[in-house]
């Protein structure tokens, strides 16, 4: 009797699952016309999510190669773009639908449909729902309509601009020396205990300085440093930051407010703590920087002034009676001090994993790719002279344009492991038409459509044979004169900060804070992976470093499994 009360509807479920997915794959090969394939769960099932792991799990340690299931299982697992990158594509062409009972996705590595999906920015809009995880502290950018957007993107976009690049080029390049120093000096003989907390290290210190003005020094994970005891409240700003973004899942899918509350789990309760110190910090910033401008002083300056400004826009918009919660097409134009929150939260989320991780992966391509090494010191060591041995020598202005084989060590690691590895939109409540090579589809009203970031940047179309290759070279071109300039590929082949007005605002950030830490390590020293043992071949050693590079998952962003299993010994070299 209890079984059956639990089997009936697990099997109508089942069923009625089943009818929604056949239905869906109906409109996707009859209205849409695209080839399907199928996938019985739809991801953001929650009880899916939870349960699923265990499931892989199993079926991980049966063996059997994953290429050789049938599609239906391999596209159901999270995280199929990383491991299938453009084969689909390859084989089903530019534009195929993946259906699940809930829904269809059109995933398009087509560059001019991805362009005019960019470009038809009311047509195909943001779907926020998918970001609500992101209102930690309250509505955000990312969560903000297509009518409400521009109020928020204004605030957040304008500290961003060239002024502050200097900044951000002079503090990567004080925090790379200090990495450099640890990799060279403390981590020498064992070799550095973790490539990539370094470098989360480094782009958090970027961040909070250039954003927020909060200065730290930088400590690696081979510098001594006090004994940590996980039952230790964690206090200052960083550590509190750091808490936070390291555990921003929970974060966003308990409220801190709750995870505060009686009878949560230890750990639990102390990322709560950390996400409401964070709050407490934002408050006293904000209030800090509001005092400083209304005596006149000159404040903090970064995002902080620019959010302060907003607010003080937001209270003279409310002391008017303007309704609160108007949008900016009723003349809004200010931030509410939540809003501010939530998108500081934003900033440091969105601007620091996805640097740090870029950069991890940049250091193990580089560890495996010695010459590539050579070919990045003979630049920096022609654009640098030989007497600017001082980092704070480094020009901005005159430097940074020069670096062109540090930019492209950037472009072809994004190219390979962007962040993001596909940019939804949907239709919402309107059907479209969508142009797709010589075709015209007819997109119906609440069907996304994924601009395939990793599989159009790695379609042997449009990146030749070798598109699965990490290979720098490919993005320097000659130019008449026969000096070296940056390849230009094709509009919708390349787009890891996305493309169109909802782009990342913090792109040239991330290339300057990239290229400075580049320049700064292989200029006189080179990195190589440490020997498990005396008598580890060069190519051993080699394909170990891919494979661990390449032994990638989809957690919120795209990351290594377990990048610390490779350790990095940085040498110095004469030039
Ligand atoms: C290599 C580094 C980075 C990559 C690959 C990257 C990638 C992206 C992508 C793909 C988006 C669009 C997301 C979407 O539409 O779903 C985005 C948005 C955003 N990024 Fe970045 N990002 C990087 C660094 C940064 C940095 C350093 C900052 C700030 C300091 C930043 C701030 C933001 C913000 C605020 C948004 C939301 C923009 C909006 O909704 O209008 N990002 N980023």
């Amino acid at each position: 009797m209890i079984l059956s009360l639990i089997l009936g509807p697990v099997l109508a479920y089942m069923i009625w699952s089943l009818i929604c997915l056949e239905k869906n794959v109906r409109v996707a090969r009859r209205v849409i016309g695209v080839p399907v394939i199928r996938s019985p769960i739809d991801g953001n099932n929650i009880p899916y999510q939870v349960f699923s792991p265990f499931f892989w799990m199993l079926l991980d340690l049966l063996p059997i190669k994953w290429s050789s299931y049938p599609d239906f299982i391999r596209f159901w697992r999270g995280g199929w773009h990383v491991r299938e990158k453009a084969d689909p594509h390859v084989r089903l062409g530019p534009v195929w639908a993946l259906v699940t009972p809930a829904c269809i996705e059109l995933q398009f590595a087509d560059p001019d449909a991805i362009m005019e999906i960019y470009a038809r920015r009311r047509d195909f809009v943001r779907p926020i729902k998918q970001y609500r995880l992101l209102e930690v502290y309250g509505p955000c950018i990312s969560t903000a309509g297509w009518d409400d957007w521009p109020r928020h993107r204004k605030v957040l976009a304008a500290p961003f601009s060239e002024n502050i690049m200097k900044f951000v080029w002079d503090e990567s390049l004080r925090q790379a020396r200090s990495l450099r120093r640890s990799w060279f000096v403390n981590a020498a003989e064992a070799g550095v205990p973790s490539v990539q907390k370094d470098v989360r290290a480094l782009s958090l210190n970027v961040l909070a300085s250039t954003g927020f003005r909060k200065s730290y020094d930088f400590h690696g994970s081979a510098d001594a440093k006090p004994k940590s005891d996980e039952n230790v409240e964690v206090t200052g700003y960083r550590e509190t930051l750091q808490t936070v973004l390291d555990n921003c899942i929970p974060l966003m899918l308990i409220p801190y407010r709750v995870l505060t509350g009686p009878f949560m789990p230890k750990g639990l309760a102390k990322v709560g703590r950390a996400g409401a110190k964070f709050r407490d910090y934002m408050v006293q910033m904000l209030e800090e920087e509001k005092a400083a401008l209304k005596e006149g002083r000159p404040g903090v300056g970064g995002i902080m002034t620019a959010f302060v400004h907003s607010l003080i826009v937001h209270e003279k918009e409310m002391a008017q009676g303007m309704d609160p919660k108007a949008i900016s097409v009723d003349g809004k134009k200010g931030l509410s001090q939540e809003e501010i929150f939530s998108n500081m939260f934003v900033i440091n989320f969105a601007g620091h994993d996805t640097t740090a991780n870029t950069l991890a992966f940049c250091m193990l391509q580089m560890a495996a790719n010695p010459k590539v090494q050579e070919w990045l010191g003979g630049e920096i060591n022609r654009v640098i002279s030989a007497d600017e041995n001082e980092e704070e020598e480094w020009d901005y202005k005159t430097v940074f344009p020069k670096l062109k084989r540090c930019t492209a060590v950037l472009y072809e690691t994004l190219r390979l492991y962007p962040a993001v590895v596909a940019l939804p939109k949907w239709t919402e409540k309107k059907a479209q038409t969508l142009k797709v090579g010589g075709r015209t589809l007819t997109v119906p009203a609440g069907v996304y459509t994924m601009a395939a970031c990793m599989a159009i940047q790695q379609h042997p179309q449009f990146w030749g044979d070798d598109a699965e290759t990490w290979r720098p070279e490919r993005w320097i071109v000659r130019n008449e004169m026969g000096e070296e300039e940056l390849y230009v590929p094709r509009e919708g082949t390349f787009f890891p900060w996305s493309d169109g007005p909802q782009n990342c605002p913090g792109k040239k950030f991330a290339e300057v804070e990239a290229v400075a830490f580049l320049a700064c390590l292989f200029r006189k020293h080179r990195v190589e992976a440490k020997k498990t043992h005396e008598g580890e071949s060069e190519e051993a050693v080699r394909n170990r470093v891919l494979a661990c590079v390449n032994d990638v998952n989809m957690d919120m962003l795209v990351r290594m499994n377990d990048p610390d299993r490779v350790r990095v010994v940085c040498k110095e070299v004469t030039v």
